[in-house]
């Protein structure tokens, strides 16, 4: 995990992120260069040629980074311990601003060319998962814990249904269905706080969703249910993985990639 500072997460986590930056100008798009993209419908998200200089040291930790993932697949960013792997996903997600490159969202036509400027990757469209997310829940009960980011004003009636429809949602595509919302999320299994921590980012409604180690601390049994969950969460929206665990994954991935030392990543299939 990256060791470099961030807002607290319950700021982060409730995506009340910093703000992005500004998109290159329409006409410097060419196709030649696109590096990263990840589609929505027919959107696309993409970034390129992503450098990272944390402030204050020296030396890049992502140089160039470029990469494409289609709609509604499942990305896989592996590599060695401290290449860069996480800050590249806290890239993605907003929570740190490129030194240079830009992510952004491109729509294309059915033949593959771009049908207007790009936007960019506005930080709402993404959901970020960490590495051990069960430790920064921040509520008391498991409503509380969902909710928190939504609209506070219970009172009105239109935010009580907005609020309602969405932890609905959230919580049946994370099946913690049965799971009393008066809970106290501590008190949850391990694989159960995973599903807490997604239904967390889902009721945002992101199109993106990236997870740092989503299997990591967890019990095999619990590992094979979040694997599931993610198989059926690639239904609905595009999913961007960093993880260690290539075996299990594997059968969800469309693309993949390694990072190397020095942040620097190459697409590189998985064998079957
Ligand atoms: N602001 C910073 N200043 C200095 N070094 C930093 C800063 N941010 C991150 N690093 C370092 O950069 C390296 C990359 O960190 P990162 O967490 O992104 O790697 P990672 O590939 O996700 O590693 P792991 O697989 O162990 O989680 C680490 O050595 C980290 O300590």
């Amino acid at each position: 995990m990256t060791s470099f500072p961030i807002p607290p997460y319950s700021v982060v986590n409730r995506r009340l992120f910093v703000k992005l930056p500004k998109p290159n100008p329409p006409n410097s798009y060419s196709k030649k260069n696109r590096a990263f993209e990840i589609s929505c419908g027919h959107s696309y998200f993409e970034a390129r040629d992503i450098k990272y200089r944390p402030p204050g040291t020296q030396i890049n930790l992502l140089n160039d980074v470029s990469f494409t993932l289609p709609e509604k697949s499942f990305g896989l960013i592996f590599g060695r311990s401290g290449s860069g792997k996480t800050t590249l996903l806290q890239l993605i997600a907003g929570l740190t601003k490129p030194t240079s490159g830009s992510i952004y969202v491109q729509r294309y036509s059915d033949d593959g060319s771009p049908t207007q400027p790009p936007v960019p990757l506005s930080s709402e469209r993404v959901g970020i998962v960490f590495q051990f997310p069960e430790r920064y829940f921040v509520a008391d009960n498991v409503f509380d814990e969902i909710t928190f980011g939504l609209p506070r004003q219970k009172s009105d009636l239109k935010v009580k249904e907005l609020i309602a429809r969405r932890l609905e949602r959230a919580i049946t595509s994370v099946g913690l269905n049965g799971i009393p919302l008066d809970k106290n999320p501590n008190s949850l299994s391990g694989g159960y706080k995973r599903r807490l921590a997604l239904a967390v980012q889902l009721v945002q409604s992101p199109e993106l969703l990236v997870l740092d180690e989503p299997l990591a601390g967890l019990d095999w049994k619990a590992r094979a249910d979040v694997v599931k969950l993610l198989k059926n969460l690639k239904k609905e929206l595009t999913i961007l993985v960093v993880s260690h665990d290539l075996k299990e994954l594997t059968p969800l991935v469309d693309k993949s990639w390694r990072m190397d030392v020095g942040g620097l990543l190459s697409e590189k299939p998985l064998p079957a």
